[in-house]
């Protein structure tokens, strides 16, 4: 049954939340504002009052056409003859629910993952509940709090089925339309959204709910016009750069600083010599006078106290709601727990046009946990040119903003087009405050050029940049003290040329190109594996990123030389002679205290035809499977391969299943025994990046699964095999490869091990979902092991 979805009231008969008010009153009073459809949610009261109340709710309901559903209770649905029910995922079954309910009957399902909202859309439900969007007070379980970019990772992973959405969790009359709009995936958005105590606790119930149909109808003042890229975008853009500078110093805009202590002062006059109008007010309450000039706001939160955020958030509110440009500069966001709690309270707490740090803090906003900053600084660079580039981008689409990341090379995204830029002076990597600016003066364009937000931030990089240039060229600057009064200067004088229409201060000066990322696939949720929210319980590997807990001792093992001496000899008489390694596998490298920080899974040939000759082969499979699910729900990257697919059949159909979404990266037929295949090779980080941890199961364990790792070892990947996951014809085989395999520098470990040693923590995220599915699949490990591990 189709089901407008678009304001969804979910009851609620908690007295301190109905005010001593009966709950139909306060439901009719929020059917007349608007309400489309009402959950009657009750998990007190026993079955004979449930019963009573729903009945005399549905009277109420139908009088407005709007449909009753009924919270977990199918039997209570039945004996009223509600429209339907919704159910959590402790609840009855949707399968036991619909045999149960009539034909007609609306089904929707609470989730909070890819995995269960692939389910519910598979199994046939009306719509599903996602959720929890943002913590609340009374709803403290911040585990399954997803936010906006988690809902977004939901939303593409079921955009090809017309299944209702419907947003729940901490939503009111202020982020409704943020959450609307930044929720959205590029193929699906939200039908609508789940209010509880914004409509049930509100005085006015109706004059609530007509304000949220309001919302709802519009985007938020600050949606970001969409500026497709051109034939030869970079060159468009520079075309345009001067007359945006003249325009920003002819608006002269106000830029409300909330920042440091350190940089205020350099900041202010930064601020003044462009022609913007500097004033630097940490008082949160201010910026509902502030904002009224129309201005940008900083959030620059490098010296932060116990009363930063709760600042931060007020003003951001008051420019959000009057659609008034905010910069987020999360400084030192890596650097410590407290900072790293105030950048996901902000991500959930506002919106912002630009977020604006060096690479710690851009890695450290998109949700890595891998990042570590000593201070300030952005630490050492682990990302080459494109991987920058691919993590602005990502982060501009996955926020529906612009991004810029700065350093040597700044690289800006509005999620379409990427820019880098190679202006600048390493002066200004020495002068504290110079990245800090950077956020003041990108505010100071924003409010002076809405409608294409890159290049209003282009323009003010260009301008600061180019002026650093000028000044460090003066014969009287000598090192970054008396470039500092130089820059200023040069500021200045760019703006009075500005102002005069003077642009040949410009010409041929800037050094930007647009960065193609056409071969790279462009997802909402993850791209090169970076975790897809910083609230996420769906996927937040450390992907790609080396793990912090990582140390590495350099030394040459001989023992490994002359192992490697025998298998070359054996190799040399094999069809596969062109591929003996040149030089022994991890000779120069080995792994103590290693963690699984940076997963990947690679599946090893486990196709049809081996069914009846590999040994153990059902228990190899179910240790797959398992880790198949685990992978998909902590979104682990996974590469597949066949041997001669034509010959020997596809992988198995047990595993076909789990063999879908974006965290599966390649299928691939090959003849090669190594599963490092051209096609394959082409997926792996780039040679100067952090390493992958791949987990291996597979057949043959000393053929193919050897041959993997030694490729892998040999191009610094670390490796770990899984006892109960790999196997050959002949059992014997396994522990001599294995054997071979440890010595060689592969970690041999088991499924349960690294699954946990993955999570680190019983407060990761999905440390329920896969602690769940290990204790769900526990007689299986333990007949995998049986037979595995005495081998
Ligand atoms: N080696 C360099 N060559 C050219 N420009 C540089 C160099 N280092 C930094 N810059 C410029 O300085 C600006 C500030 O970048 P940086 O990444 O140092 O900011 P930051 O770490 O946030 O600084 P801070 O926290 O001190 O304000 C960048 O826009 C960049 O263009
Ligand atoms: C050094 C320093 N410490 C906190 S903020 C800041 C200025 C650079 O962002």
């Amino acid at each position: 049954m189709p089901v407008d979805l678009s304001l969804y009231l979910v009851t609620d008969s908690t007295p301190a939340i109905l005010k001593g008010r009966d709950l139909c009153t306060v439901v009719e009073s929020a059917l007349q504002g608007g309400v489309t459809v009402v959950q009657y949610r009750d998990k007190t009261n026993d079955t004979g009052v449930q019963v009573e109340t729903a009945r005399k709710l549905h009277q109420v309901t139908k009088k407005y056409n709007v449909p009753l559903l009924i919270n977990d209770r199918v039997d209570v649905a039945l004996a009223i003859g509600a429209e339907g029910v919704h159910l959590g995922q402790d609840d009855m079954s949707f399968i036991e629910a619909k045999k149960l309910l009539p034909e007609n009957a609306i089904i929707g399902i609470s989730t909070s993952s890819i995995e269960e909202a692939r389910k519910a859309t598979a199994d046939g439900a009306d719509y599903i509940g996602i959720g929890t969007m943002f913590a609340t007070s009374t709803k403290t379980n911040t585990k399954s709090v997803i936010g906006t970019a988690g809902t977004q990772v939901i939303l593409d992973a079921i955009k090809d089925s017309p299944i209702g959405t419907v947003s729940i969790g901490g939503i009111n009359h202020s982020n409704v339309q943020r959450v609307l709009y930044q929720s959205q995936s590029p193929k699906k958005a939200l039908d609508g959204v789940a209010i509880v105590s914004a409509i049930v606790a509100a005085d006015d119930p109706k004059a609530s709910a007509e304000h949220f149909v309001e919302l709802i109808r519009n985007p938020p003042r600050f949606a970001q016009v969409s500026n497709p890229p051109r034939a030869n975008e970079a060159e468009a853009l520079l075309n345009e750069v001067p007359q945006i500078i003249r325009k920003m110093v002819e608006v002269h805009p106000l830029v409300h600083n909330m920042i440091n202590f350190v940089v205020s002062n350099f900041v202010a006059n930064v601020a003044l010599s462009i022609g913007a109008s500097p004033i630097m007010s940490p008082y949160g309450d201010e910026a509902t006078d502030l904002c009224k000039f129309d201005g940008a706001l900083l959030i620059n939160m490098g010296t932060l106290t116990s009363e930063s955020v709760s600042n931060y958030l007020k003003a951001i509110t008051a420019y959000n709601d009057r659609g008034n440009p905010v910069v987020y500069d999360p400084v030192g966001a890596a650097a410590t727990h407290i900072r790293r709690n105030a950048v996901t309270q902000l991500m959930a707490g506002g919106y912002f046009d630009l977020i604006k740090g060096n690479e710690g803090e851009i890695r450290q906003v998109w949700g890595s946990s891998a990042v570590q900053q000593r201070g300030v600084d952005s630490g050492p660079s682990t990302l080459d040119g494109n991987q920058k580039a691919m993590l602005a981008r990502d982060l501009a689409r996955r926020e529906r903003n612009v991004v810029l990341l700065t350093g040597a090379t700044d690289y800006l995204s509005d999620g379409e087009r990427v820019i880098a830029v190679e202006n600048g002076h390493p002066y200004l990597g020495q002068v504290t405050g110079t990245g800090c600016a950077i956020g003041t003066i990108s505010g100071c364009f924003l409010a002076a050029h809405r409608s294409d937000r890159l290049l209003a931030v282009l323009s003010g990089i260009l301008m600061y940049e180019i002026a650093a240039e000028n000044a460090a060229a003066k014969e009287y600057v000598r090192g970054p003290g008396s470039f500092v009064p130089s820059f200023v200067d040069e500021l200045y004088a760019i703006r009075t040329a500005a102002a005069n229409g003077d642009d040949s201060w410009f010409a041929g000066r800037a050094k930007i190109h647009e960065v193609k990322l056409d071969n790279v696939k462009p997802t909402t949720s993850s791209s090169l594996g970076f975790p897809a929210s910083p609230t996420s319980p769906i996927p937040v590997p450390r992907q790609f990123f080396s793990s912090t807990s990582t140390t590495r001792t350099f030394y040459t093992n001989p023992s490994i030389l002359t192992y490697n001496l025998v298998t070359a000899a054996i190799m040399a008489v094999t069809t596969r002679a062109s591929r003996i390694r040149k030089k022994p596998p991890n000779v120069t490298m080995q792994v103590t205290n290693i963690k699984p920080g940076n997963p990947a899974l690679f599946i090893c040939d486990i196709q049809d035809k081996f069914r009846n000759g590999i040994y153990e082969f059902p228990n190899l499979v179910s240790t797959t499977e398992k880790m198949l699910r685990a992978a998909s729900t902590l979104q682990i990257p996974v590469f597949i391969t066949t041997q001669n697919r034509a010959k020997l059949g596809n992988t198995v159909p047990e595993l076909q299943q789990h063999l879908n979404g974006p965290h599966i990266r390649a299928d691939v037929d090959k003849t090669l025994f190594s599963m490092i295949t051209p096609e394959i090779e082409k997926l792996l980080p780039a040679p100067d990046s952090a390493p992958l941890d791949v987990i291996i199961v597979g057949i043959e364990t000393h053929i193919c699964v050897t041959q993997t790792t030694l490729d892998l070892l040999e191009r610094g990947h670390r490796v770990y095999i899984l006892v109960d996951g790999v196997s050959s014809i002949n059992p014997e085989e396994r522990g001599i490869a294995l054997a071979r395999l440890r010595d060689a520098g592969a970690v041999v470990t088991s499924s349960e091990s690294v699954l946990f040693e993955i999570l680190g923590d019983a407060a990761h995220e999905s440390f329920r979902a896969v602690s769940g599915l290990v204790k769900e699949t526990k007689e299986t490990t333990k007949g995998a092991l049986g037979v595995f591990s005495k081998i």
